[in-house]
């Protein structure tokens, strides 16, 4: 299943970084979302307990699955494909520095929207203007829109 077969999803963030305030990281994960329900009839409602289709959490090094991360830089984030259990889960290298608006580390709401991408089914883009390229690229998430590149693949999905 490289989608998810229902259009309600569930959220829930399990911990937080202490680079940003509680407010800032709800406020940047909620926002990373909406990028992807803007364009699909996917809906996604938050949860404080239980497990939730989309489980969030922050770790560093080994933290629970196969996929270690590597300390500062290299690996920000990785999330897994539609399914159940660790399936859309996502995952964010705390080794990292994640921030709100600066661009003094990672901006959250970046990192977060391009693994939501991968939560959701999309896999990695050659266009460099993507969303979903590899590489972290710097954008002002108060002016930012998603690329057509992005928009197309997810509406191939659910559109
Ligand atoms: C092989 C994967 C586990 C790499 C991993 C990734 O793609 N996660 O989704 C990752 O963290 N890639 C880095 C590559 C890098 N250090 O630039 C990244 O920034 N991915 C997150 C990201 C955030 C925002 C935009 C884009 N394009 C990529
Ligand atoms: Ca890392
Ligand atoms: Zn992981
Ligand atoms: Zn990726």
């Amino acid at each position: 299943n490289y989608k998810w077969e229902k259009n309600n999803l569930t959220y829930r963030i399990e911990n937080y970084t202490p680079d940003m305030s509680v407010s800032e990281v709800d406020d940047s994960l909620k926002k990373a979302l909406e990028v992807w329900a803007k364009v699909t009839p996917l809906r996604f409602t938050r949860i404080y307990s239980g497990t939730a289709d989309i489980m969030i959490s922050f770790g560093s090094r080994a933290h629970g699955d196969f996929y270690p991360f590597d300390g500062p830089d290299g690996t920000l984030a990785h999330a897994f494909a539609p399914g159940a259990g660790i399936g859309g889960d996502a995952h964010f290298d705390e080794d990292e520095t994640f921030t709100f608006r600066s661009n003094a580390g990672y901006i959250l709401f970046l990192v977060a929207a391009h693994e939501f991408g991968h939560s959701l089914g999309l896999t990695h883009s050659e266009d460099p203007g993507a969303l979903m390229y590899p590489m972290y690229i710097y954008r002002n998430p108060d002016t930012f829109v998603l690329p057509p590149d992005d928009v197309k693949g997810i509406q191939s999905l659910y559109g």
